[in-house]
């Protein structure tokens, strides 16, 4: 995977989000950490082309955000923030079953790839169960295996385990360590960056570190004493 900002920046009504930033992402795993508002979720949502830059560009393995988006978007899977956001049928196997359709995958293939990636992340007991019964560890995993479904080459994670328990917490961070997949992950729990190759430092919009999670996370507990 081949990720380019070129002096890519998003402003809103006059406020800047993400200064104009240029960077290439090569690696296989890529935290990205900085204070609430600092332009994270905006800079990961550049990637997959759910933001557009409002100056510059964005190309994922070659193409360009806003003139390939469909392509973009296939190749690159955006799990969100809150997964009551992203599983929205009654049935998790119907919602995933639902996002397989929409992206053109043969009719008869599609149950059996909706439960291979629930059984991928060891819930395949809940494909039949209400979504909104699931708690928030299942719920979580379930958003992942939507994704995973969909057959992405990189998996854009929101922080995916800021609402969890301690025992949910290990469990998505041991799937996403598993994840054959190239992976870009949004954290505030820091430990989870651990085995990571880089780490991106936001902060007020811009770039402030990057570089092995151990010398970026450090100097942003030095930002912020
Ligand atoms: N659609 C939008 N319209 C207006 N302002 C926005 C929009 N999206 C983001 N912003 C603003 O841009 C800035 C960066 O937001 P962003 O969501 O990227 O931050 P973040 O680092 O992901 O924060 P958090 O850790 O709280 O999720 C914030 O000041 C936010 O209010």
């Amino acid at each position: 995977m081949q990720i380019e900002f070129i002096e890519a920046g998003v402003t809103h009504e006059g406020r800047v989000a993400l200064h104009p930033l240029t960077l290439t992402l090569t690696g296989r795993r890529v935290g990205v950490i900085g204070l609430n508002g600092s332009g994270k979720t905006t800079f990961a949502r550049l990637i997959n082309g759910l933001t557009q830059p409002t100056t510059g560009a964005v190309a994922v393995n070659g193409r360009d955000t806003v003139s390939e988006t469909q392509a973009v978007m296939a190749d690159a899977g955006f799990v969100f923030q809150s997964p009551q956001n992203q599983i929205i049928l009654p049935i998790l196997q119907d919602d995933i079953e639902l996002g397989l359709k929409a992206r053109g995958v043969a009719k008869a293939e599609i149950a059996e790839r909706a439960q291979e990636a629930l059984a991928r992340l060891g819930i395949a007991h809940l494909a039949r169960r209400r979504s909104h019964e699931l708690s928030g560890g299942e719920l979580q995993l379930a958003a992942l295996a939507a994704v995973l479904a969909t057959c992405p080459s990189l998996v854009i994670l929101d922080e995916p385990t800021n609402q969890l328990d301690l025992k949910n917490r290990r469990r998505v961070a041991d799937t996403i360590a598993a994840l054959d997949e190239d992976v870009i992950i949004i954290s505030h729990d820091l430990s989870i960056l651990g085995g990571f190759e880089r780490v991106l430092l936001f902060h007020e919009g811009r770039l402030a570190g990057d570089g092995a999670p151990e010398d970026v996370i450090v100097r942003y507990e030095a930002m912020n004493r």
